[in-house]
Order: structure tokens, then sequence, then C-alpha cells
């Protein structure tokens, strides 16, 4: 079984946070990649430079400026500060960014109504599976940041989410799968604000309901989206739930 686990924002920009999660991580037994973001650490720093950070449906507008802060911040320091602690945590990880060994090449998002600027999509061609094995099977933990590439050589900004959900698809047709998103709620809740109020399960038909009586918003809707695209397409099981459960049953299972 691979575990494919993401860690979002809230958990990368809090330390102590980070280092007990990579302690955790540094527990699951057997092969696993981590797939950071990191959002929220990189608002931070755009605004201490004077940049606004702007975000429309979860998904950041990336211009050339904001695009290399994001590279610096993702690629850089978060994905070097992860890899140096997985080392201290005797994981033999390894930092991958989209073009790293080929790794993973996106598709600049084509202008419709709004103009993304370098932001990256995916799609079934996107990963070099046969990389990712190659390191997996030589027992070397990759750790993928947010950035991805195009064909022209463009570096591309590209939500953390999406990239864990179409790893998991692609290294589904070379390994079982199991895609774990964590972050800092026991999961999906019925009140965020209440922590007795955990979903354990979803389903499709009670996700649409959830979202029609706006018991899920925000960055929660596109995770649920990609973790039902996930599970339809052949990935053994999808969990949200809190980083310091990443080795527990508790947490929502995506059905
Ligand atoms: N029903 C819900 N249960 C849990 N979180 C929810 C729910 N509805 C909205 N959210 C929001 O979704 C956010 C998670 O999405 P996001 O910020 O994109 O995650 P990440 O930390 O992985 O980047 C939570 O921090 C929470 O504010
Ligand atoms: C295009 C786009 O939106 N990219 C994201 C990449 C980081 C990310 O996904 O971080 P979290 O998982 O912490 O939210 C962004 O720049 O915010």
């Amino acid at each position: 079984m691979l575990k494919i686990i993401k860690i979002g924002g809230g958990i990368i920009d809090d330390e102590l946070s980070l280092k007990q999660f990579l302690q955790d991580f540094s527990q699951v037994e057997g092969p696993k990649i981590l797939v950071h973001g990191g959002g929220r650490g990189a608002n931070e720093q755009l605004k201490r430079m004077g940049i606004e950070p702007k975000m429309i449906e979860g998904r950041r507008i990336t211009d050339l400026e904001t695009l290399e802060v994001v590279t610096g911040f993702y690629a850089g320091v978060t994905n070097k500060t992860i890899v140096a602690n997985l080392q201290v945590n005797k994981v033999n990880a390894v930092g991958i960014s989209g073009p790293d060994g080929n790794a993973i090449r996106g598709i600049k998002r084509p202008v419709k109504t709004i103009d993304y600027g370098f932001v990256g999509d995916l799609n079934s061609e996107s990963v070099n599976a046969e990389f990712f094995e190659m390191l997996l099977r030589n027992g070397l933990t990759p750790v993928v940041c947010a950035i991805t590439y195009d064909e022209n050589g463009q570096l591309l900004n590209t939500n953390a989410d999406t990239i864990s959900s179409t790893l998991a698809v692609a290294l589904s047709r070379h390994f079982e799968v199991e895609l774990i998103f964590c972050f800092d709620k026991l999961g999906v809740m019925k009140d965020v604000e209440d922590e007795s109020s955990l979903i354990s399960e979803i389903d499709w038909n009670s996700y649409q309901e959830l979202k029609a009586n706006q018991i899920v918003s925000d960055g929660m809707i596109p995770k649920l989206d990609n973790a039902f695209n996930v599970i339809k397409s052949g990935v053994k099981s999808v969990q949200i739930k809190h980083a310091s459960h990443v080795n527990s049953d508790i947490g929502t299972r995506i059905s």
C-alpha cells in the first residue's frame, strides 16, 4: 500500500505542529509520499513584500511577481525545511517540484472569464509515474511542493490538493494507493467550531446535501470535489483528518 499524505498551510505555518507532524509521518510504514501546500505562509510572505494576495475559488491569482515569491516559498524554504526535518527523523526524503525528474508537467490554465496567470492545471498525462516508482522502490520518500512546469519550461503554481489527487490516481496504476488529506480540523465537521461534530463518512449524496445546506464551504469544497474524483478513479481509500491523526482512524472517510 502506497500512502500519499497531503499537508496544508495551517500545519506548515505552525512550527510545533509541523515538527510533530513530521515525527508522526516518519512512523508511517511502507512507501509514502508527502505533498505540501503552504498557502497561508505564502500570504504572509506576499504581504510582507507589499503584494496583496488574491484568491478566487480557492485558487491564487499568480502574476509573475507572485510566482517568484511562491516558488521561493514552496519549492525553497518550505520544501527544504520539511526534507531536512525528515532526514533528522531518519526518513530519506527527497524534495521534488514539477520539473525535477520531469515529475509533474502541467498546463497553464487557459484564460476564460478569469486570468489566473501562472497557475497550472493537471491531467492524466501530467505525472511521471515511473520516476516516482523508481524513487519509492529505492527507499526514498518524495516530498512534493506546489510548483509544476509546462512544455515551454514555464514554472506554474498548482494547488497542492490537486497535486496529491492527481498523483494518487496516476500511481494507483502501479500501487494500491491510500490518499490522506491532513489539515488543522478533525475532518469534515457538521459545525467547524464544535469538536464533537465530526462526520466520520461521506458519500456522494450526503456531500450534495452538506453543500446545499452550506455545512461545507470555502476550501473544503474543492478538497471534497478532488476526493470524490479520486475515489471514482481507482484509489483504494481517501480520508480527510487532523494532521495529528495521520496514524489513527479518527477522521472523515470518503465512500
Ligand atoms: N464542514 C467543514 N468541515 C471542516 N472544515 C471546513 C468545513 N467547511 C469549511 N471548512 C473550511 O475548509 C478549510 C480547509 O480547506 P483549506 O483551507 O483549503 O485546507 P488546507 O489547510 O488543506 O489548505 C478549513 O480550514 C475550514 O475553515
Ligand atoms: C494555484 C494555487 O492556488 N496554488 C496554491 C498552492 C499552495 C497550496 O495549495 O497550499 P495549501 O494546501 O496550504 O492551501 C496557492 O498558492 O495557495
